[in-house]
């Protein structure tokens, strides 16, 4: 691969941002839309970032995959409750011996890709960024930004440093986005989700901020409990998490400027929760290797309820 032709398949809080970041760094990026596409089309993209505001007035811009080049890079931005389209989205814009990089939260998305996608590589990318959309093609990134990438190997085996995912590091970094490579997807995966379970759950059970969450002595008390239940999914699936590392993600929640979560915002804007991919997944991994959770079954079951009512 030498420059690489990149496609956002959503170009929401996430995909915007990095598929803007990138295009600023000057490769050749094509957006994937829905409800945005005339604006974008006519308009391009506005970012506001804490690391510099920018704008995109011209962008490549679709509202069918079908009418998408081929593209080296594939970044899957969807939130993972449309994670149904993927089939359907993915075959037009892959080129055979692609990427197709999932920036999503979540747990095994990477194995169900693997299911719908012949002779590509799968990389998992953890964001650990705050942006939010917050107008049609206006994003909105209030902080961090940074991404972990790792390679998926058949049934999350640790895969290695591969060429390929440090290719693509190379074109973030020089889009100004901090890239950590790692050799163990399911690890990270995992450790994301020490900090998604515990604050996105309760942020909707207890329409609280992760500000709010920290401060109260109860539901600190919550958090922590959560994410060592997390350690134990993790451990079930023969990944340790260290204790230092639950004390890391506490440490920098109480420094974050206070958050209201993604899930929080889905859950006012009244759209469908990641609950699945994010708390549902990692039940049933952990239940398969015979670990029951108690703590997050009970948040997954408060979750389910306030998600269908809220669909209704
Ligand atoms: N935002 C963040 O800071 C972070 C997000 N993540 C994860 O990233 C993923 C994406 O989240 P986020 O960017 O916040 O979500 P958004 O809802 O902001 O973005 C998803 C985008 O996908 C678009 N979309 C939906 N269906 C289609 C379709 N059929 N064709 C084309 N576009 C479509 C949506 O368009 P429309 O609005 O028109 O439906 C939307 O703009 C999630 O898994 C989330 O958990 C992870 C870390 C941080
Ligand atoms: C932890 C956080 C808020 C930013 O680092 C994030 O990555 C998320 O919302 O999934």
């Amino acid at each position: 691969m030498g420059d690489r032709k990149y496609a956002i398949i959503g170009t929401g809080a996430l995909g915007g941002f990095y598929g803007a970041k990138l295009q600023q760094a000057g490769l050749d990026v094509h957006f994937l839309l829905k409800s945005d596409y005339e604006h974008v089309n006519q308009h391009g993209l506005i970012i506001e970032s804490k690391d510099g505001d920018f704008t995109l007035p011209q962008v490549n811009a679709y509202n069918d995959a079908d009418k998408m080049p081929q593209c080296d890079v594939v970044i899957v931005a969807l939130k993972t409750t449309q994670n149904y389209l993927l089939p359907k989205l993915l075959a037009p814009v892959i080129k055979n011996n692609g990427v197709v990089l999932v920036l999503q939260n979540g747990l095994d998305i990477e194995l169900e890709i693997a299911q719908i996608v012949n002779n590509v590589t799968i990389i998992g990318g953890l964001c650990f960024l705050c942006s939010n959309k917050v107008g049609q093609g206006h994003i909105r990134h209030v902080d961090y930004g940074q991404i972990v990438l790792c390679e998926y190997s058949h049934n999350y085996e640790a895969a290695g440093i591969t060429n390929r995912m440090q290719q693509i590091a190379n074109d973030f970094q020089n889009a100004g986005i901090t890239i950590e490579l790692t050799e163990d997807l399911l690890l990270a995966r995992w450790q994301k989700l020490v900090w998604n379970i515990p604050y996105n759950g309760l942020s909707v059970v207890l329409n609280a901020r992760t500000d709010e969450l920290m401060a109260d002595s109860y539901t600190r008390q919550l958090v922590e409990q959560l994410m060592y239940e997390v350690a134990a999914g993790a451990k079930s699936t023969g990944r340790i998490i260290a204790d230092s590392f639950i004390q890391k993600m506490l440490d920098y929640t109480v420094k974050m400027k206070p958050y209201r979560t993604s899930m929080k915002i889905d859950y006012d804007e009244q759209r469908p929760l990641e609950v699945e991919a994010i708390i549902g997944n990692s039940l049933r991994k952990a239940q398969a290797a015979g670990a029951f959770l108690p703590q997050i079954n009970c948040l997954y079951n408060q979750l389910k309820f306030l998600d269908s009512r809220n669909q209704r």
